[in-house]
């Protein structure tokens, strides 16, 4: 169903952003282009109202598991990627802030004198007042990734819904990089992406919006226009809950 006018859905949401997202046509590290064309998308939001809380991945700089595979300590390598998703939190704040929307980023590995460290009561108060607040540094533990960290926050933070924005239109049964003859889905229950083990979301994030209820819509931020119209209750791609609307 379209939505049919510009009034949000929702009071706060949590976006999940694809660092692979970020890198653009180039295939490694940040398209300045990219986080403009998000920021604007995100200033939609901001413009009619919606409180904003992000969570960015750092695969288009590190991921553990990739540089385990290539011979460093695991561990180390879960630090290296929770360090790349801080480095685009900050390139994603400059461009917001660039686009005059008042950004703050927060980070759960403290790091004085870069970001603030994550502190829950301050960040509903910087929701509260209308600033986009970028939550960095995953979950601030290795062996998680920055789905679980986007989850966890949104529900910390109280948010009506995870948008995680991504490169595909939502959940297909199969990768649909890989399998083009993928058929998507327009909604799943939290049970049907865990017992089909659908690879768009990690299986951990999914018991947390499972365990809460916390409604997750996967959609393609390629699309332009895509986001707003999520928000405004229009059903880009696919929606995860306890519920399957059909
Ligand atoms: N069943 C499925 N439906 C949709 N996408 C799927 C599925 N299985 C695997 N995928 C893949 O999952 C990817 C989504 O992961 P995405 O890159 O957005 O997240 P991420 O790995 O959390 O981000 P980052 O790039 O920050 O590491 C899609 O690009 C798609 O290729
Ligand atoms: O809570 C977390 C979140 C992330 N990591 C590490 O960071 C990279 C990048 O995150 P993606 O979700 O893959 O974009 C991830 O591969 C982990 O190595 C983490 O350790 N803990």
């Amino acid at each position: 169903m379209p939505a049919n006018d510009r009034q949000p859905k929702y009071k706060r949401i949590l976006l999940k952003l694809s660092g692979e997202a970020l890198q653009g046509e180039g295939g490694f590290g940040i398209d300045p282009s990219v986080l403009d064309r998000m920021a604007l998308e995100i200033g939609q939001l901001v413009g009619i109202g919606v409180q904003v809380g992000i969570v960015i991945g750092g695969g288009n700089l590190f991921r553990g598991a990739a540089l385990s595979a290539a011979g460093l300590d695991r561990v180390t390598g879960d630090h290296m990627g929770m360090l790349a998703t801080v480095m685009n939190a900050l390139a994603m704040r400059d461009a917001l802030e660039r686009s005059n929307i008042n950004t703050r980023v927060m980070s759960s590995i403290p790091m004085d004198g870069v970001v603030e460290h994550y502190d829950h009561r301050r960040a509903m108060r910087y929701l509260n007042g209308g600033d986009v607040v970028i939550f960095s540094a995953g979950t601030g533990n290795p062996f998680f990734t920055t789905d679980s960290a986007a989850c966890l926050r949104g529900i910390e933070v109280d948010a009506d819904v995870v948008l995680k924005a991504t490169k595909v239109d939502g959940i297909y049964d199969k990768d649909p990089v890989k399998h083009p003859d993928a058929v998507k889905f327009e909604s799943l229950t939290y049970d049907d992406v865990l017992e089909r083990k659908l690879g768009v979301m990690d299986l951990t994030a999914i018991c947390l919006v499972r365990d809460q209820q916390m409604p997750v819509r996967v959609f393609n931020m390629n699309k332009s226009g895509a986001l707003l119209n999520t928000v405004v209750g229009g059903e880009e791609g696919t929606l995860v809950s306890g519920v399957v609307n059909d």
